[in-house]
């Protein structure tokens, strides 16, 4: 047997304990080998020290397992003095329904130009099995077409932006793909935005080869493992492990660590069930987020109101830049209490429909009143 299988093989009898021990509390933690921070959103694992420390490979991939049990965001745990339902409930104070304060969000956001930014898989789409029956309901396409009549909206997502494309069909908004990477605007002309160019921005494009290579290494190294399954987001990867038996998931990282050892311009970050790797950069949903409001001509304006909506680590990115600008605000799509950002919540996809539809009502409402107004 070799060093790796023995870290391997380690690491998932210690899952079996961590089964164990997370009922009957104690031991598991105190078995950790080296703390590291959840594998969420920019927390990368830092590659340099990675390729140096080879030979404890076994406890990092320990850790990352550990990690990849985690929600994406990291649940909140629950104090002792706190029951399940009293955490739930004090979460729900800090980061209120947006549909519940719906009037008071258009009421704070009257005046403002309202920018819309869009999370795809988990926001506007069900979480599903298979990344590529992630489809959105027709229902939700018609209320974001009509969102876009009316503001400037735009996708941020980590899908290759083909593939969300092609999910979303609508050519009259902004698209931010592989994590904000590539960035397209529209081919459709729309009032609110300047001119109808579209703006071609993408942050990695020397990586292009490197990603390609990491595919082909990963589908490789790991297409012996039931469930698993690499998916090209064209500026990176994801490894999805949703399907894979929670037996496996040491194996599984164990091949991605692998992988990675030979490429220290890559990071790696977690997202729903998913391992994300990407280039070492700095650049995520929140500068796309930036950089689509600069685009728009709204980068130095007092009198903007950025929405962004989004379920996912990545997404904390965003809801970061908006609350350090003090502009607009996050929201984040959960049903559980998870450490976030955002201001606002919301609890699932059909809910970012409802609140969409909500914001919908107002302004149908304000431009026939305005209609009026000007005695049309
Ligand atoms: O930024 P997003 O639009 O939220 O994209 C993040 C990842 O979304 C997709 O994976 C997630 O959704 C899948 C379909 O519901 C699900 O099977 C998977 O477990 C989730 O992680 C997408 O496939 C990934 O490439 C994106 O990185």
């Amino acid at each position: 047997m070799t060093r790796q299988n023995v870290a391997v093989s380690d690491c998932t009898s210690r899952i079996g304990m961590g089964r164990l021990a997370s009922s009957k509390s104690a031991l598991f933690s105190t078995a950790m080998p080296e703390p590291l921070p959840a594998l969420g959103g920019h927390i990368a694992i830092p590659q340099r020290r990675l390729s140096k420390k080879l030979e404890t490979g076994g406890a990092r991939v320990c850790a990352w397992v550990d990690s990849m049990r985690a929600s994406s965001p990291t649940r909140i745990k629950s104090p002792a003095s706190l029951s399940g339902n009293e955490e739930q409930s004090s979460w729900t104070l800090r980061h209120p329904s947006a549909l519940q304060k719906l009037e008071q969000i258009i009421s704070v956001s009257r005046g403002k130009q309202i920018v819309m930014f869009l999370d795809y898989d988990g926001t506007l789409s069900p979480i599903v099995q298979d990344p590529d029956r992630a489809f959105m309901s027709r229902e939700m396409r018609d209320v974001v077409r009509d969102v876009a009549r009316y503001v400037p909206t735009a996708i941020v997502t980590g899908r290759c932006r083909d593939k969300v494309y092609s999910f979303v069909r609508l050519a009259e908004l902004y698209y931010a793909g592989s994590h904000g990477m590539d960035i397209k605007g529209p081919s459709k002309g729309q009032k609110c935005h300047k001119g109808n160019q579209a703006v071609i921005f993408q942050a990695a494009a020397e990586f292009l080869p490197m990603i390609d290579e990491v595919y082909k290494a990963l589908r490789n190294k790991t297409s012996s493992i039931p469930g698993a399954k690499v998916e090209n987001n064209k500026f990176c990867l994801s490894v999805h492990f949703r399907c894979v038996d929670e037996k496996r998931w040491a194996a599984l990282a164990e091949q991605v660590r692998l992988v990675l050892s030979s490429y220290p311009k890559l990071k790696l970050t977690q997202g729903r069930k998913v391992l994300e790797i990407r280039p070492t950069i700095k650049w995520d949903k929140g500068k796309a987020l930036e950089f689509l409001l600069e685009s728009l001509g709204y980068g130095n304006s007092n009198d903007i109101f950025p929405i962004y909506i989004g379920d996912d680590q990545t997404d904390e990115d965003a809801f970061k830049v908006l609350r350090d600008r003090g502009q607009g605000f996050g929201i984040l799509v959960s049903g559980a209490a998870k450490e976030t950002n955002a201001t606002y919540s919301l609890q699932e996809p059909s809910e970012v429909k409802e609140f969409l539809r909500g914001l919908l009502v107002e302004w149908k409402r304000l431009s026939l009143q305005l209609g009026q107004d000007q005695g049309v």
